[in-house]
């Protein structure tokens, strides 16, 4: 199929161009709150406007479309979803969010991360246009949103079979929800997230995202609390939508397969994609697609897609690329981007049985340059390790005992707890060289209040226990925590393994993925890292891994500490102002319908990022 047939010719240096592009993305972070509804920029509506300003209007009516809502798991099944319907062939753009170090993480093609080639002249295309056109009735589009017109602009231009999308945040004023006839739509499990934008109760958060129904629409869910359900099936009864329930997908219907994605929550998102892989093949593709009751194992080419679906950061095993010698100690870093209570809960138990696994003696499933990691013998004294982060519009109070709980439960304790901001603020990490030093002037005081949330729950659970022992720690900084990590693995004995759990936040899980992996599974940080710490880089690039919805300033912290990391880079840090009151209480951010949901507000207010809370 012709691919770019749209491609606007472009003569730019995309090397320079990349850093203007995201340094023009992140100029439409807005500040704008929810709350404050005079802001004519938040108008769900001009979603619509800008549609025409990039003549998208019609390529949108055509385009077939695969849309996802939930709390949890939809860009899991999104990513199942693509997966399949390229096993059968079909051309795919999958639009998903947020992104772990890349932006472009957001827009695949056939699988793959757009090129920056081609993310730069739908880039500009896009924003020029919009500049050109836009004025004081229709102001530049927010940054989500903006994100959304790009991935209409590039799945019409690449032209596409099926475009995945999975809603922001919410669903009804979600600028996804431009789609007006999709082909099949989805919602994935339901939870309590972000209720400050979308309601406090199960029915008001299923009310938002059952807006992304259409009439006539066939959509299918997960099982769902009652309260949940019922709203669900209420909205669709007023639109004449077929709702259909599917239950988990079973390991026979695999055919002994495993899914591309760990954890057994991922056994219920696959089956979610499976139904609307099915409908999608068989309204598009003319496919016949036996339905699922009438079939004991799913067709070839569903357990292929579904085997090898990828998704970064989420139940992600990496071990440390930095361990020099044998002779110690081991490092495993186990990352996912869980932040809701439910998600705890699952991850929790992926954790505990990944760890588990490696404790049997004959594990040797991860395999990284074929040779075994995590794999610990009998004789080997494993070590569970908490390195948590949350922002500040999460309760630790409701995160960190699920977490706990749900470990305790499957017998595993952690030895210790290490709290840290989410964003490094130093030199590097990697090479025994220039080791970071504490910075006095980081404001670690949510750190603080998770750690005596910690302390709090270990002192109810263990009295009498090893009081003597200290049982968590907060760091200055994510690299400062990896460095306690390894110096810790080299004065232990070559039988101790660390077992690192890094989650609460999926940008510390990318910002871990990076310092942590030099040749992980992931593709994307193969690219850019090096494999050997110290190797010379280039610096645009590293830059472009770390830009999201933060500020230019942000950016600036997050470009120099990945550089410096493998650079060696030795620049004066200054640490950012002290956070402006003005901006740092939760009920300040959240601009509805706006925006890529927290990360978005997160980076809008700087001072709360300084907290080191704001990233999920
Ligand atoms: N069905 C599920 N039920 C509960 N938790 C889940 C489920 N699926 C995934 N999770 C948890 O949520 C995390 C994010 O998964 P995924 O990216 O698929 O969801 P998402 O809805 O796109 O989340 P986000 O809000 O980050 O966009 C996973 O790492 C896992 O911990
Ligand atoms: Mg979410
Ligand atoms: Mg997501």
């Amino acid at each position: 199929m012709a691919a770019a047939s749209g491609l606007p010719s472009s003569s730019l240096d995309t090397r320079d161009s990349y850093e203007e592009a995201l340094a023009a993305l992140s100029s439409l972070i807005t500040k704008r709150s929810r709350a404050d509804k005079s802001n004519k920029g938040d108008r769900f509506e001009l979603v619509f406007d800008y549609l025409k300003l990039l003549d998208l209007e019609e390529d949108i009516l055509n385009m077939k479309v695969i849309h996802v809502a939930g709390t949890k798991g939809k860009g899991s099944t999104c990513a199942f979803t693509e997966s399949i319907l390229r096993s059968y062939g079909f051309r795919t753009g999958l639009f998903t969010s947020p992104h772990l170090i890349d932006v472009r993480e957001r827009f695949r093609l056939d699988g793959k991360d757009i090129s920056e080639e081609k993310f730069l002249v739908y880039f500009w295309w896009c924003y020029n246009r919009l500049k050109e056109r836009t004025n004081e009735e229709i102001p530049m589009p927010t940054y989500f949103r903006f994100l959304a017109l790009l991935a209409f602009k590039i799945f019409a231009a690449e032209e596409v079979d099926a475009a995945i999308l999975e809603v922001g945040l919410g669903g009804k004023f979600d600028a996804t929800n431009a789609v007006q006839k999709p082909v099949v739509c989805g919602i994935s499990s339901l939870g309590y997230d972000h209720m400050e934008i979308l309601g406090d109760t199960l029915g008001k958060i299923a009310g938002e995202k059952a807006g992304i129904f259409k009439p006539g629409v066939p959509a299918f869910t997960v099982p769902q609390p009652d309260e949940a359900m019922r709203v669900l099936e209420e909205k669709a009864s007023e639109l004449d939508v077929n709702l259909e329930v599917v239950q988990p997908l079973t390991a026979r219907q695999l055919s002994g397969q495993k899914l591309g994605l760990d954890g057994e929550h991922q056994y219920l998102n696959a089956r979610l994609a499976v139904s609307l892989a099915s409908t999608w093949l068989q309204q598009i593709g003319n496919l016949e697609v036996p339905t699922l009751t009438q079939m004991s194992i799913l067709p070839e080419k569903f357990i292929k897609g579904l085997a090898t679906t990828s998704l970064q950061g989420r139940a992600q095993v990496v071990p440390d690329q930095f361990i020099e010698t044998r002779t110690s100690g081991d490092l495993v870093f186990y990352l996912d981007g869980a932040h809701s209570p439910e998600s705890m809960d699952v991850c929790a138990k992926w954790f505990s049985l990944a760890v588990k696994g490696d404790n049997k003696s004959e594990r040797s499933e991860h395999l990284v340059n074929g040779s075994s990691y995590g794999k610990c013998s009998g004789e080997e004294n494993c070590q569970q390790i908490l390195l948590f982060n949350c922002m500040s519009v999460r309760d630790p109070n409701l995160l960190l005992p699920h977490l706990r709980n749900t470990c305790a439960n499957y017998g595993v304790h952690f030895k210790k707890a290490l709290f840290v901001p989410n964003m490094s603020v130093y030199h590097k990490v990697g090479t025994t060289a220039d080791l970071p030093e504490d910075d006095p002037h980081v404001d670690l005081s949510w750190q603080l209040t998770l750690q005596k949330v910690w302390e709090r729950l270990v002192h109810n659970e263990r009295e009498g226990e090893d009081s003597e022992s200290i049982k968590s720690e907060v760091f200055t900084s994510l690299p400062m925590a990896i460095k306690w990590l390894r110096d810790s693995v080299h004065e232990s004995s070559s039988t101790t393994r660390f077992q690192v759990l890094v989650t609460g936040s999926l940008h510390l899980v990318g910002s871990a993925a990076s310092a942590s992996s030099a040749s992980s599974c992931s593709t994307i940080l193969d690219s850019i890292f090096p494999p050997v710490a110290g190797k010379k880089g280039n610096h645009t690039s590293i830059i472009s891994q770390t830009t999201d919805e933060r500020s230019s300033h942000e950016r600036r912290e997050a470009s120099y500490f990945s550089s410096s990391i493998y650079y060696g880079g030795q620049q004066h840090y200054s640490p950012p102002r002290a956070h402006d009151a003005s901006s740092t209480s939760p009920s300040h951010h959240h601009p509805k319908e706006t925006d890529d949901r927290t990360d978005t507000t997160a980076s809008a207010s700087r001072g709360n990022w300084w907290k080191g809370s704001l990233y999920y």
